[in-house]
C-alpha cells in the first residue's frame, strides 16, 4: 500500500467516526470574512507565499513538535504572507481542528485547511473551525467525487485549492472548472520531490483564463522560488523551510520574486 492509499484508510475510519459522534458543535465560524485568496493571487506580479504549519509528515518524521501554531501563523502574517495554511490531520502530519480553529480565530489572512478530504462532512468540518480555504487532491478522488466535493465547498462560500501532480490530474482539475491549481511537487506515492513538475504544469496551464498556479513543497532556497515565479507560478506553499527556520521574515521577503509573464 503506498502513504496515500494508507492514509486514505485512516480518514475513512475518522469520517465514520464523525458520522457517529456529530462532533462538530464546538467549532464555531470566525465572524470576520478574510480576503479571496484567489482575488489577491490572480492580480500578483509577484510570487507570493502560503506559509505552512507543519508538526510533522510522512516523509520527513518530526518537523517542529514544539511549535505554537497561534505564534507561528502571526510571525507568518507579520512577514507578509499570503494565506496561512494549517495541516489538520492528526495521526500523519500530528495537526488538528483545534490548531485551524485557534490559527483563524488570531489572523486576518485566508487560512486553508490542509488534509485529506473524502466526505462533505469535513468541509462542513473545516468551515465550522475558521477556514476560507479547503484542499481537493486530484489523486485522492474518483471524478464524480470531486466534483460533489468542489460543489459543495463552493456552496458554503468556500475557495477550493485543487491539488494535481500531473498534466491527466491538471486536465480533471480544468474539467471541475478549478480556478486554483496546486502543483505538489512532492508525489504523494513515492515522496519524491521535482520543482520540474511545475514547469512541466506551467507548459500546459491555461494562464490566459482566470486561473492561478501554486507550486507545492521542496521549495526551500531562493533559487526554486525564482523557477517556479519564471514559469508562471502565482504562489509557493511552503512548509518546512518556515517551520524549521528562525528567519521566518527573510525567507518570505526574498521569496518575493517577480513572476514570469505567463498571461
Ligand atoms: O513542507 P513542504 O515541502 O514545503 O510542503 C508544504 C506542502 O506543499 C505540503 O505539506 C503538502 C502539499 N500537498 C499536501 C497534501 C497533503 C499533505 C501535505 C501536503
Amino acid at each position: 500500500m503506498t502513504i496515500l492509499e494508507q492514509i486514505l484508510e485512516v480518514k475513512k475510519l475518522e469520517v465514520a467516526d464523525l458520522l457517529k459522534q456529530e462532533a462538530l458543535s464546538k467549532f464555531t465560524k470566525t465572524p470576520s470574512e478574510p480576503p479571496s485568496l484567489f482575488e489577491t493571487l490572480y492580480n500578483t506580479q509577484h510570487l507570493q507565499v502560503i506559509s505552512e504549519i507543519k508538526r510533522a509528515s510522512p516523509s520527513k518524521g518530526l518537523i517542529n513538535g514544539h511549535v505554537n501554531p497561534v505564534q507561528q501563523a502571526l510571525a507568518y502574517e507579520k512577514a507578509g504572507a499570503v494565506a496561512i495554511s494549517v495541516l489538520t490531520d492528526q495521526q500523519f502530519f500530528k495537526g488538528s481542528m483545534d490548531d485551524l480553529q485557534a490559527v483563524s480565530s488570531a489572523v486576518n489572512l485566508p487560512v486553508l485547511c490542509k488534509d485529506f478530504i473524502i466526505h462533505p462532512l469535513q468541509i462542513d468540518q473545516a468551515k465550522r473551525a475558521g477556514a476560507s480555504v479547503i484542499l481537493l487532491i486530484v489523486a485522492a478522488l474518483e471524478q464524480p467525487l470531486l466534483q460533489e466535493l468542489f460543489d459543495y465547498a463552493s456552496k458554503l462560500n468556500l475557495e477550493v485549492l485543487v491539488e494535481v501532480h500531473d498534466v491527466e490530474e491538471l486536465q480533471r482539475a480544468l474539467v471541475i472548472n478549478a480556478k486554483m491549481i496546486g502543483v505538489n511537487n512532492r508525489n504523494l506515492k513515492t515522496f519524491e520531490v521535482d520543482l520540474a513538475n511545475t514547469a512541466q504544469i506551467a507548459a500546459h496551464f491555461p494562464f490566459h483564463e482566470q486561473r492561478v498556479l501554486i507550486s507545492e513543497s521542496g521549495i526551500a532556497e531562493v533559487s526554486d522560488a525564482i523557477s517556479v515565479a519564471q514559469v508562471g507560478a502565482h504562489a509557493v506553499l511552503v512548509g518546512e523551510t518556515l517551520m524549521r527556520t528562525e528567519n521566518i521574515d527573510e525567507i518570505l521577503h526574498t521569496f518575493h520574486v517577480k513572476r514570469g509573464e505567463c498571461r
